[in-house]
C-alpha cells in the first residue's frame, strides 16, 4: 500500500549539539523474515521489537492473504499462527507490497514452490524495479511469471506444482535474491544450493536454522555455498528483533557532524554482514565506541556512544565492502561532503536499482546543495568541503533513505535543506521525526 497520498515536504536547519539516547526501531530485514518464516511454520511465532514501518506492515497483510493469522499484541509485539511449509493458500486479492523490494521478492520466493498463483504489485517506485533477478531463479524450480514486458510489477507468479531443487550462483550480490531462492527451496524435495561470490546479509540463513531447517554454509573458492535441505517442518519460534543498524546510521551520522554532540544508541545489531558503514566511519576518524557487546535474539548487538568528530577524513570504500553497507551510501555521501579530502565509493552499481537510482539522487541533490561530485556506472565520488552551502529543495524520489540523508545534511549546512517529500520515511523509520527532535535536531514539516 502507498504509505501516503500527498507529499509531505520537510526541512532541516542548522542545529545545536545533539544529546540523549536514540531508541532505534527494529531491523527491517529481520522483521520481514520473522513474519514470513512465522507464516511458513507450524504453531505460533511470537515476535518482539518488530518494525512497524509500512514495508513490514505490507508483508504482514500479505501473510494474512496467504492464510496465516497475524495479530498485533502490543507495540512491536506480534503473533503469527503459521500454515506450515507448502501450506500457503491462494490469495483472493492482489498482493500490494507498497515500496518494499524485500517484501515482494521474499514473498515471491516463499510461494514459488506451492501450486497456487498470486498477483503482485507495488507503488510507483517498486513497479519500476527489476524482478527478473527473482523470476529467473524461481523458473528453475518450475514457477512461471506472467506480466509486463521487461520483468516489472505488476505480475502474476504461478507456483510450481512439482518443484525441483535448484543450484544457483547469484549473478549480483543480493540478499533478496539469495533469500527468495532459499525460501523457494523450503518446499522443494532434496537440497537447494545458493552460491554467493560476495557475502550479503545472512539473516535468512540464521533464521531458517532458528526455525528448525537444516542449513549449512561453506566458505569456498567460489564464495559462500549455502545448502538447504528441502521440506523441513518449521516450528514457530520466539523472535527478538534487534535494532536496525541502517536506521541507526542517520542519528549516528548526524551526531558525528553536528558540533558538540554526544548521543547513545542502545542495542544496535552489529552483524558483520551489515557493518560496513561503521567500519568506514571508524576509518574516517569517527568517535564511535561500541559498548556492552552481547548476543540478543541470535544476533550480535552493542550500545553505541557517538561524539561529534570534527576531523573526519575522506576514504575509499572497496567494492567487496559494498554489500555490507548497501543502504548506507546515501548518508555516507553526506558525511563525505563534510569530511576532509575525497571519498570514493566503489562497486555501488546496485544502488541504481533501489527505491530510486540512489547514485543519481545523491549526486543531483548534493550538487544542488553546492557539493562537487563525480559518478560513473559503478562509482560515486564526493569531494568534501569545510562548509556546505545547502539552501536547496531536493527530490526524495519515493526513497526514504534519500529523504533522511538530506535532512541530516540540513542540520549542518549553511542554509536549510528541504526535501520535497518526507512521506517515504514511514516505510522504514516511522518515528524518525520525533526521535531526531528529541535529540535536538531542527527537522520539521516544511509547511507546518
Ligand atoms: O534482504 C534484505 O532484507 C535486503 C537486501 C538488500 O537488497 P538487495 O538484495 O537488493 O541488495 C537491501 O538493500 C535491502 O534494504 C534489504
Ligand atoms: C533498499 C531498501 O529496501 P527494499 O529493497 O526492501 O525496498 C532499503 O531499505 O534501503
Amino acid at each position: 500500500m502507498s504509505a501516503h497520498d500527498t507529499p509531505i515536504p520537510m526541512v532541516a536547519r542548522r542545529s545545536g549539539p545533539l544529546k540523549g539516547e536514540a531508541q532505534i526501531p527494529g531491523d527491517k530485514s529481520i522483521s520481514h523474515r520473522a513474519l514470513i518464516l512465522g507464516a511458513l511454520s507450524v504453531g505460533e511465532t511470537h515476535v518482539t521489537g518488530l518494525l512497524e514501518g509500512q514495508d513490514v506492515l505490507d508483508t504482514a497483510s500479505a501473510m494474512r492473504a496467504f492464510g496465516a493469522t497475524v495479530t498485533q499484541l502490543g507495540q512491536g509485539e506480534w503473533r503469527v499462527q503459521g500454515v506450515g511449509v507448502g501450506g500457503f493458500a491462494e490469495p483472493a486479492q492482489v498482493i500490494d507490497c507498497g515500496n518494499s523490494g524485500t517484501g515482494v521478492r521474499l514473498i515471491m520466493g516463499a510461494m514459488a514452490t506451492t501450486p497456487i498463483s498470486a498477483t503482485f504489485t507495488g507503488d510507483a517506485s517498486l513497479n519500476k524495479r527489476p524482478m527478473a533477478r527473482i523470476t529467473d531463479p524461481l523458473a528453475l524450480f518450475g514457477a512461471r511469471a506472467v506480466g509486463r514486458q521487461g520483468g516489472r510489477l505488476p505480475m502474476t507468479l504461478v507456483g510450481a506444482a512439482e518443484p525441483v531443487p535448484v543450484r544457483y550462483t547469484l549473478p549480483m550480490p543480493s540478499a533478496q535474491v539469495k533469500s527468495a531462492v532459499l525460501l523457494a527451496g523450503l518446499n522443494a524435495p532434496g537440497e537447494t544450493v545458493v552460491i554467493e561470490p560476495e557475502a550479503t546479509r545472512d539473516h535468512t540463513e540464521r533464521m531458517l536454522r532458528g526455525f528448525g531447517a537444516e542449513v549449512t554454509v561453506e566458505e569456498t573458492d567460489e564464495g559462500r555455498v549455502i545448502t538447504l535441505k528441502g521440506q523441513p517442518e518449521l516450528l514457530g519460534q520466539r523472535v527478538a528483533v534487534p535494532r536496525d543498524p541502517s536506521s541507526a546510521a542517520f542519528p549516528v551520522c548526524a551526531a558525528l557532524l553536528v558540533p558538540g554532540s554526544e548521543i547513545t544508541v542502545p542495542g544496535v545489531s552489529r552483524n558483520p554482514t551489515r557493518d560496513g558503514l561503521y567500519v568506514t566511519l571508524l576509518e574516517m576518524g569517527a568517535d564511535i565506541v561500541f559498548e556492552n557487546p552481547r548476543i540478543e535474539g541470535g544476533e550480535p548487538v552493542a550500545d553505541l556512544r557517538v561524539r561529534s568528530s570534527p576531523g573526519l577524513q575522506g576514504v575509499e570504500t572497496p567494492p567487496e565492502r559494498a554489500a555490507s553497507m548497501i543502504d548506507e551510501f546515501p548518508v555516507l555521501s553526506v558525511v563525505a561532503a563534510l569530511a576532509g579530502g575525497t571519498t570514493v565509493m566503489r562497486g555501488v552499481k546496485e544502488l541504481r536499482v533501489k527505491e530510486s537510482d540512489r547514485i543519481d539522487a545523491m549526486a543531483r541533490g548534493l550538487e544542488a546543495c553546492g557539493v562537487r561530485i563525480e559518478e560513473d556506472a559503478d562509482t560515486l565520488i564526493v569531494h568534501g568541503m569545510a562548509s556546505v552551502p545547502g539552501g536547496a529543495t531536493v527530490e526524495s524520489r519515493l526513497d526514504h533513505r534519500i529523504a533522511m540523508a538530506f535532512l541530516v545534511l540540513g542540520l549542518v549546512s549553511e542554509r536549510p535543506v528541504t526535501v520535497d517529500d518526507g512521506g517515504p520515511i514511514a516505510t522504514s523509520f516511522p518515528l524518525f521525526e520525533p526521535l531526531m527532535a528529541g535529540l535536538g535536531a531542527a527537522i520539521s514539516r516544511a509547511n507546518g
